[in-house]
């Protein structure tokens, strides 16, 4: 196993050097912008302007490049191309390895869309949870309530939570794979932006993404056989552009997974947006706003500028960092 590595990037090294070559007797095409599809070790699949995909090789000085990093690459004879500089980054989306470094897994997301649905029952405290995760990373989140078909005639209790989130201003888009409509409002909130799907099990991502990029082989990517035989397969990020809007969708196992991991104190507190104002201004500058005297926070709640609930959610995950 080791040799065969070793042998490959010894290929790798080989192809890099004779690539400096070519680029410098000028047999490459003229630099144009691209975007990274997917990336297997030193080799990527880049969307050129005209929405072709080709395989890229990477300049040497070139590294940690990610799903939708946005590349200046140069076509070669043969077809495939070479990435010669990466622009930088709008925004990236970092989960941890298994040592628990956070590694950035895809660039360039403009809204994670926080998937939950009729059923199950979504919980408050679960939705909070992604929001702050989302928050902390500068991205802007965006409510899909899914499986709208399965809902009464009036939404109760689930329509005044939907109301409280809009109350804070964020969006709420209503969706569903199940009525012709139900997926009219997404494809308006994809379009013309790069977006990431996020949700606990069984909320419907894949079955949206399916209705969302219906054409398989699309969903699969028109990937050569060789690169998929990669080990990253499975695990990295691919980027998809959607058929009837200009919008791209990134998806992978690890994304869908995003905002379950481990957060700190500051970053919960800052994460509720509706708190913010509040910030700094508690009687002792080290208040953890349980039932110290002064705390600012524990007033607006008071005054009604915080909904109980969410200040009982912000407690919840704090609870949960602690254990
Ligand atoms: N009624 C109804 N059912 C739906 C809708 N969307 C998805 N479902 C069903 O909900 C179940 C779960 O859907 P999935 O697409 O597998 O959910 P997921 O979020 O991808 O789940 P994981 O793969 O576990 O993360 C399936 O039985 C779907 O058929 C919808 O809009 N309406
Ligand atoms: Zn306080």
């Amino acid at each position: 196993m080791e040799k065969v590595q070793a042998e490959r990037e010894k290929r790798a090294a080989k192809h890099s050097a004779r690539q400096t070559e070519q680029l410098a007797a000028g047999e490459y095409g003229a630099e144009q912008s691209g975007r990274v599809i997917a990336h297997f070790g030193r080799t990527l699949e880049v969307r050129g302007a005209d929405g072709a995909a080709v395989r890229c090789h990477l300049r040497a000085n070139l590294q940690g490049l990610v799903t939708g990093d946005t590349v200046i690459w140069r076509k070669g004879e043969d077809g495939s191309g070479v990435v010669v500089a990466a622009a930088e980054r709008a925004s990236v989306l970092s989960r941890p390895d298994p040592q628990g470094r956070l590694k950035p897994v895809a660039a360039n997301v403009d809204q994670i869309l926080i998937v939950f649905a009729v059923e199950p029952t979504p919980h408050a405290n679960l939705i909070d949870r992604y929001l702050v995760a989302a928050e902390a990373t500068g991205i802007a989140p965006v409510l899909v309530l899914n499986k709208v078909d399965l809902l009464a005639d009036h939404d109760g209790e689930l329509g005044q939570l939907l109301e409280r989130y809009r109350a804070l201003g964020y969006p709420v888009v209503r969706a569903s794979t199940e009525q012709p409509a139900g997926l009219d409002a997404l494809n308006r909130q994809l379009a013309g932006r790069t977006s990431v799907l996020v949700g606990q099990s069984g909320v419907g991502k894949s079955s949206l993404i399916d209705r969302l990029l219906p054409d398989e082989t699309l969903r699969i990517g028109a990937l050569s056989e060789d690169m998929r035989k990669g080990t990253h397969t499975t695990t990295t990020a691919r980027l998809y552009a959607m058929p009837d809007a200009d919008g791209v969708l990134i998806d992978s196992p690890g994304i869908r997974e995003f905002g379950l991991t481990h957060l700190d104190a500051d970053t919960v507190t800052d994460g509720f947006v509706e708190f913010r104002p509040h910030l700094g201004l508690c009687r002792f500058r080290d208040c953890r706003h349980r039932a110290e005297p002064g705390c600012a926070l524990l007033a607006a709640v008071e005054a009604g500028n915080i909904h109980p609930q969410r200040f009982a959610s912000y407690r919840r995950i704090l609870a949960s960092l602690d254990t």
